[in-house]
C-alpha cells in the first residue's frame, strides 16, 4: 500500500509558519473559501491548537499533520463537495467554539468539542457529487451498503473517516484512553449522520422545542439536538457570508446538480426539478430553501447563542439579494437562458 503522503508534505505542515495569525480569522464575516488549497492544512492544526485540543489530548502533531493531509486526499475533485467544503465546515465549527464559547460556557465537554471540529471536517470525505436518492435510483454499491439504514452518503463518509484514523501513522487519537477513544467514535458517528438534511427535518421541531424551553446541559436529547444543530449549521455556514459568496456558492451547488441532473437524464430517469439544467429556477429554489430551511435552522442557533444573530442577519440579506436578483434572471429567462447561464455570466 504506498504512501499517498510523503514524510515531506507531513513535515510542511508540521513546520509551518505561523504567518497565519490573522486577526479577522475569528469573525463569523471571514471567508474560509479565500485561503489556498495548500495552506489549509497549516490552518487545521492552527485552529486545533488555537482550541487547546493539542494539549487536552496528548496528540503528537506529525500524526494529526498525516491525517489531516489523508483527509484531504479522500476528497474528489467534484463542484461543490471537495476538501475546500469540508475546510470551510471546520472553520465554522471554529468559530461557533470560540465565538459561542462552547466549551468555557460548559455547553460542550473538551471531547465533544473535538469531535465536533474533526466530524466537520471529514463529514463528507469522497462525496461524489451524488444525491442520496441517487445512489437508490442508480443502485451504486454504497446504496447495497447502506440502503437499508438510510443516509447512504453520509455512512460512506463516517466509514472513510474510520479508515482514516485506521491508516498507519494517522491516528491521532491513539493517546485517548479507550472509554474516550470510543465515546469519541460515537459522537463523530452521531455528527457526521446529522449532516443528513433529511434527518435534520425529522428533529427540527424538538430542536426548536429545546431552544424554546432553554438549553439543559444534563438533558442527553438536549446535547444530541444542539450537536447536531451545530453539524448542519456548519455544513450550511457559506450562506452566512456575503452575497458574493452566496453567489459563488450557488454556482458550485448547480453545477454539481445539474451535473447528477444530466447524468440521470443519460440513465433514462427524469431528475427533479432542482437537478434539471432546463427547468430549475435557481432565484425561486434558493429562496425556498434560505426562507424554509436556513433562516429556521440560524434562527434557533441564535435562540441558544444571541451572539449568532449576525448570522441570521447576513441570511436575510442574502434572501433580498436573491429576490433583487430574481428580476434580472427572468428578464434573461424570458429570452430563453437558463437560470445557470444567468448565475454564472451575472456579475
Ligand atoms: C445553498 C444550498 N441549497 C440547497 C438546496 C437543496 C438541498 C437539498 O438537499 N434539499 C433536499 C430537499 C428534500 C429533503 C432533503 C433530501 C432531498 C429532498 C433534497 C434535502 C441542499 C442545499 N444545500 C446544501 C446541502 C446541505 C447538506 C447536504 C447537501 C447539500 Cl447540497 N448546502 N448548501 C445548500
Ligand atoms: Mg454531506
Ligand atoms: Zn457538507
Amino acid at each position: 500500500y504506498h504512501m499517498q503522503v510523503s514524510q515531506q508534505d507531513v513535515l510542511d505542515v508540521t513546520m509551518c509558519p505561523s504567518e497565519h495569525d490573522v486577526p479577522e480569522y475569528s469573525l463569523f464575516s471571514f471567508t474560509p473559501r479565500k485561503i489556498l488549497s495548500k495552506e489549509t492544512p497549516c490552518y487545521v492544526l492552527k485552529m486545533m491548537k488555537d482550541l487547546g485540543f493539542i494539549d487536552t489530548f496528548r496528540i503528537k502533531i506529525d500524526t494529526l499533520s498525516r491525517f489531516i493531509l489523508y483527509v484531504r486526499k479522500g476528497y474528489r475533485e467534484v463542484p461543490y463537495h471537495n476538501w475546500q467544503h469540508a475546510f470551510s465546515v471546520a472553520h465554522f465549527a471554529y468559530l461557533a467554539l470560540k465565538n459561542f464559547q462552547l466549551i468555557e460556557k460548559g455547553y460542550l465537554s473538551q471531547l465533544e468539542a473535538l469531535a465536533y471540529f474533526v466530524s466537520c471536517l471529514c463529514h463528507d470525505i469522497d462525496h461524489r457529487g451524488t444525491t442520496n436518492s441517487f445512489q437508490q435510483q442508480s443502485n451504486s454499491v454504497l446504496a447495497s451498503l447502506y440502503s437499508s439504514e438510510g443516509s447512504v452518503m453520509e455512512r460512506h463518509h463516517l466509514s472513510q473517516t474510520i479508515c482514516t484514523l485506521n491508516t498507519e501513522g494517522c491516528n491521532f487519537l491513539d493517546s485517548l484512553s479507550s472509554q474516550d477513544y470510543r465515546k469519541c467514535l460515537d459522537l463523530i458517528k452521531d455528527m457526521i449522520l446529522a449532516t443528513d438534511l433529511a434527518s435534520h427535518y425529522k428533529i427540527h421541531a424538538k430542536q426548536l422545542n429545546m431552544a424554546q424551553e432553554g438549553f439543559d446541559k444534563t438533558n442527553p436529547y438536549h446535547k444530541y439536538y444542539l450537536t447536531s444543530l451545530l453539524m448542519t449549521c456548519a455544513d450550511l455556514s457559506d450562506q452566512t457570508k456575503d452575497w458574493t459568496e452566496t453567489k459563488k456558492v450557488a454556482q458550485l451547488i448547480y453545477a454539481e446538480f445539474f451535473a447528477q441532473g444530466d447524468l440521470e437524464k443519460k440513465m433514462g430517469k427524469e431528475p427533479a426539478n432542482m437537478m434539471d439544467r432546463e427547468k430549475a429556477s435557481i432565484p425561486d429554489h434558493q429562496l425556498e430553501f434560505l426562507t424554509q430551511c436556513c433562516i429556521c435552522i440560524f434562527k434557533i442557533l441564535a435562540t441558544i447563542f444571541p451572539s449568532a444573530k449576525v448570522l441570521v442577519n447576513a441570511i436575510k440579506q442574502n434572501i433580498l439579494c436573491w429576490e433583487s436578483s430574481k428580476r434580472i434572471f427572468d428578464k434573461y429567462s424570458m429570452e430563453g437562458k437558463t437560470s445557470y447561464e444567468v448565475l454564472v455570466s451575472e456579475e
